[in-house]
Parts: C-alpha cells; sequence; structure tokens
C-alpha cells in the first residue's frame, strides 16, 4: 500500500518558501502517528525543510529522492529517481510506505497512491506550492469531522481518501 500524506490550507497550499506557513501540533502528532514504522519517501528540498533535529524522521526508513548523484545524508537513504524509491520501499519489511513531500513527489507517485491523508486547515495563506489535484475517482472513506486546535485555534479536519 502506498500513501501520500500532507496538510493544506484551504486552497490547497501546502508550502510556502520552503516551509509551512502554520503550526498546528496536532497535525505533526497525526503524521507521525500514520508514518511511524513505515518507510517515509520524500524530495531533497522535503527533507531539508525538515528541522534539522528531526532529521531522519526518527523509526522510519527516510528514503530521499535527489538529481544529485552525490547526495548524501545521515540516516538518509538516497535514490535518483521515484520509481527507484518505489523499489526501496519495498524491499522494506513494511507492507505500507508514505510520501511526504514535497509537490513534485506527490505529483510523480500520485498514479501509484492507493490512499491519501490530507489534513485540512481552516486557513487561507498565500504559499507558492500546491498539493496535489484528486480528480472525482477519489473518494473520502468516512466523514471527516471539523476539529478547533486546543494549542493554535485554527480550524482543522483528518480527512482520509480512497481512489474509487
Ligand atoms: N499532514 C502532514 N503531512 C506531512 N507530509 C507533513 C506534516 N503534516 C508535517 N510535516 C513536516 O515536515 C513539519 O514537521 C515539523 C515542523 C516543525 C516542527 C516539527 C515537525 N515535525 C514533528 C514531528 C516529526 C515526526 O513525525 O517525527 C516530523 C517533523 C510533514
Amino acid at each position: 500500500m502506498l500513501g501520500m500524506i500532507w496538510a493544506q490550507t484551504r486552497g490547497g497550499v501546502i508550502g510556502a518558501g520552503g516551509t509551512m506557513p502554520w503550526h498546528l501540533p496536532e497535525d505533526l502528532a497525526h503524521f507521525k502517528a500514520v508514518t511511524a514504522g513505515h518507510p517515509v519517501i520524500m524530495g531533497r528540498a522535503t527533507w531539508d525543510s525538515l528541522p534539522p533535529r528531526f532529521r531522519p524522521l526518527p523509526g522510519r526508513r527516510n528514503i530521499v529522492v535527489t538529481r544529485d548523484l552525490g547526495w548524501w545524508a545521515d540516516g538518509a537513504t538516497a535514490v535518483h529517481s521515484t520509481s527507484e524509491a518505489l523499489v526501496q520501499a519495498r524491499s522494506s519489511a513494511s507492507p505500507e510506505a508514505w510520501v511526504t513531500g514535497g509537490a513534485q513527489i506527490y505529483s510523480a507517485l500520485l498514479p501509484h497512491a492507493d490512499l491519501c491523508a490530507v489534513t485540512d486547515i481552516d486557513v487561507d495563506v498565500a504559499g507558492d506550492t500546491l498539493a496535489p489535484l484528486l480528480d472525482a475517482q477519489w473518494v473520502d472513506v468516512a466523514p471527516a469531522e471539523w476539529q478547533v486546535s486546543a494549542r493554535s485555534g485554527l480550524r482543522y479536519r483528518f480527512r482520509t481518501l480512497r481512489r474509487q
């Protein structure tokens, strides 16, 4: 099973200048719970966007896609195509793997994805990076209730979508 996980604003923004212009601890806990114990596939820019103390993401095989054949980082498995990333993910013990960004990697792997875990944040933020557009074959597996973050006051909800 290949999943893709991201957090987006009302306008589908997932990033602005290489980071996410909000701080929603409940989403970070959700991200950690969903991906814990599974390989994660991310682009090099997303790797760079992780706070250094969280790199590599603990307890997960960190597969990093980069065109730079010389790129290397402690705790990362460097691969040079999304196809190679899938091969590495499938060679791990876990039956599922999660794509954690960014936009180019989501787009390249969307055709292979079985599940999308989308956090909707009820905020409008200008950003330069958008979430992949899910067409009508993607349907919510269950109703997602809006919640209000105790810490940030932001309204958010956790959605899970499958291809029909
Ligand atoms: N829904 C959804 N989808 C995504 N793809 C991602 C997210 N939310 C959030 N993301 C981030 O990079 C942002 O994270 C962080 C940002 C600032 C401080 C800590 C963190 N994190 C704390 C928990 C760490 C862990 O998981 O151990 C990871 C880093 C990717």
